[in-house]
């Protein structure tokens, strides 16, 4: 919605079966080794008919098929919503309103699928271990529930403006970001020229891997950095604030998290409410926990206790879990229904 102005159809989406499977790509591709030629780069100028190299050659076409798919379709899509007056308001018809040239429509395209190919399955990955942290954690649910109940009420849902008033969720949404890390090993950064770090010598050409996972949950840092435990950042000494490891480092760092661009250094704060990234994981917990209740699921008598491991890959999600979704009260179900009517 907010990159192309296009809802997605509940059940299977065609964009998003698209987007899934070049973020599988994605995934295999960004991670070093993966392929030979990661470690061995002149393989990339031998012959494609040598034996070896045509599935190799065979995978990377129709990999470069798919990316270019994602990047056409939904723009194609949104472009011709633009062009039939049917307006929706997003990034895409934002940048049509203008006169465009065919570079300015190919940075258009390629800008929005970043957007939303960078931005998505990172944002569903925290969602996804907020769900499973309820699921697990169900005082510190009541307890985040509590403070919405008392500061937000039942008669409406809450808003990014009420951000400043919860203090807790924003510690537990802190907590979600540090407990998966969803790029356990960053993204590799190619060094551009000699440099020395600490003594270390770094020629040009290396690739730096940043254990991201291992900042995460550093005993030293963190007090038993295994448990789900948003405490860790209230109080007078609250523990390292884990949005200046998810997003990345230096110029290459995630735009998802704009604070960058206003001197995000090591001691300044998130800009809390000027993100992208950052609000749509406090919005979604934050409407969650104001209506839902997640808990185990009991089948037969019998709790399911939910598998609580994740994903490897450059994008970490937790894998498949069980749990129950249910609104908390026939209030709950209210605004639930009422926030449906009005996406009609
Ligand atoms: C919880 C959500 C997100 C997480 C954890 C996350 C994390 C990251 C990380 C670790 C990087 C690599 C930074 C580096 O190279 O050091 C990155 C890059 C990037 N992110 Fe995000 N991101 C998230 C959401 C978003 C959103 C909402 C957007 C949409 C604007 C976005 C767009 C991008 C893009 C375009 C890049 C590539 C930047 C570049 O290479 O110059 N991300 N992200």
């Amino acid at each position: 919605m907010i990159t192309y102005g296009y809802s997605v159809q509940e059940g299977s989406d065609h964009f998003v079966n698209l987007a899934d499977t070049v973020m599988s790509n994605f995934a295999l591709a960004g991670s070093p080794g993966t392929f030979m030629v990661d470690i061995v780069p002149v393989l990339q100028y031998l012959p494609k008919w040598l034996p070896g190299m045509r599935g190799y050659w065979k995978t990377m076409a129709s990999w470069r098929k798919e990316t270019e798919l994602m990047f056409d379709e939904p723009y194609q899509f949104a472009k011709a919503q633009f062009k039939n007056n049917g307006i929706v308001p997003s990034l895409v018809s934002l940048l049509l309103e203008s006169e465009i040239s065919c570079t300015d429509e190919a940075n258009i395209k390629l800008t929005a699928g970043s957007l939303y190919g960078a931005g998505a399955d990172t944002t569903v990955s925290a969602n996804y271990s907020f769900l499973l942290a309820m699921t697990l954690n169900s005082s510190i649910q009541a307890k985040a529930q509590e403070e919405i109940d008392k500061v937000i009420g039942n008669s409406r849902l809450p808003t990014i403006a009420d951000r400043d008033n919860l203090p807790y969720i924003n510690a537990l949404v802190k907590e979600v970001f540090r407990w998966n890390s969803i790029t356990p090993l960053g993204m590799p950064h190619r060094v551009i020229r000699d440099d020395i770090h600490k003594g270390y010598f770094i020629p040009k050409g290396s690739t730096v891997i940043v254990n991201a996972w291992h900042l995460l949950h550093d005993p030293d840092v963190y007090a038993d950095p295994l448990s789900f435990n948003p405490n860790r950042f209230l109080g007078d000494n609250p523990e390292r604030d884990p949005r200046k490891i998810v997003f990345g480092f230096g110029r290459r760092i995630c735009p998802g998290i704009c604070s960058a661009y206003f001197g995000f250094t090591d001691d300044s704060d998130v800009i809390e409410g000027l993100n992208l990234a950052d609000t749509s994981v406090f919005i979604f917990c934050a409407l969650s926990l104001a209506v839902f209740n997640v808990s185990k699921v009991v089948r037969d008598g019998v709790v399911v206790e939910p598998i609580c491991e994740w994903e490897t890959g450059v994008v970490s999600h937790p894998k498949d879990f069980e749990c129950s979704i249910k609104p908390r009260s026939a209030k709950a179900r209210e605004l639930i229904l009422m926030e449906e009517d009005s996406l009609k």
